[in-house]
């Protein structure tokens, strides 16, 4: 259970008091985004980031979610990937396939991965044709106040530098308005070529998870959710606000720990 839940203008607050109620409320609240977007739609349409997320997920190839999700119904994609072959250490599509996707029953055609034996560039225009298409054909819906892709749920890490996706501060892909998908040759993390989801596209999606654990992350959260004066809106991760959707952060206490007014009911 929650910690404490507040809302907001940086969206809603969950702080878990350890992983392990963590893993299980995020494996609720994707179930359950999931449930009604079947529902609603008959697909469910996520993005993945890389990093510590995956595993945070791991709940979800356990019961009783392994059979009751309908993950038939799942397309997935990544809101950033790392451009390297599908079988390196560093590409989050091999990261999400070891720990999740090849645990659960997931159709492999609708495991919409890069075009890793291009270049950055090519595989960011390959990536946002492919999204092109299932926007079309309303796999994935549209935006009602742009023509971007609203994925019913973009789930997003955050670096100790307040990077999230491929997006990282002071970085001129932040300022990226025209693509959906954009690439980077110069990460500050490696490995340096990268492809990432632009903010429009974060920002209009349904639903953004901002999963965060550990105190390594703590300043870079409360920079990104406490009010702290003119200097942060650079911060990557203080540039994610849907514009009609939901925000929600996963917060473990030690990555909590430096917000202004937590108040723990302990
Ligand atoms: O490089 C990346 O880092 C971020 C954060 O990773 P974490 O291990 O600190 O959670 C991740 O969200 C992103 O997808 C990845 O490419």
């Amino acid at each position: 259970m929650a910690l404490s839940e507040v809302n907001n203008d940086r969206g809603e607050l969950r702080i878990l008091e350890n992983l392990d109620e963590l893993r299980t409320d995020l494996a609720d609240y994707i179930a359950e985004l999931s449930e009604a977007a079947v529902k609603e739609r008959g697909v469910f349409a996520i993005a993945l980031s890389g990093g510590s997320l995956i595993d945070l997920m791991g709940k979800l190839c356990e019961a009783p979610y392994n059979k009751t999700v309908d993950w038939a119904k799942w397309y997935i994609f990544w809101a950033d990937e790392r451009v390297v072959a599908k079988n390196h250490s560093d590409s989050n599509y091999k990261l999400a396939k070891d720990g999740l996707l090849s645990k659960v029953p997931i159709v492999p055609s609708h495991v919409h991965s890069i075009n890793d034996s291009v270049s950055a560039e090519e595989a960011a225009d390959e990536y946002m044709f492919v999204i092109r298409q299932l926007v079309k054909t309303r796999m994935v819906s549209v935006s009602d106040i742009s023509d971007c892709p609203k994925f019913d749920l973009i789930l997003l890490g955050l670096g100790p530098d307040g990077h999230i996706a491929s997006l990282f501060p002071n970085h001129s892909a932040l300022n990226e308005t025209d693509e959906w998908v954009t690439f980077i040759i110069d990460s500050p993390k490696p490995p340096p070529e990268r492809i990432t989801f632009t903010l429009p596209v974060i920002n209009s999606a349904s639903n953004v998870a901002m999963v965060v654990t550990g105190e390594s992350k703590a300043e870079a959260v409360h920079l990104a959710i406490d009010n702290i004066g003119p200097d942060c809106p650079s911060l990557p991760a203080r540039l994610v606000q849907p514009t009609k959707g939901k925000l929600v952060w996963f917060l473990d206490k030690p990555a909590a720990s430096k917000l202004d007014s937590l108040q723990f009911s302990e």
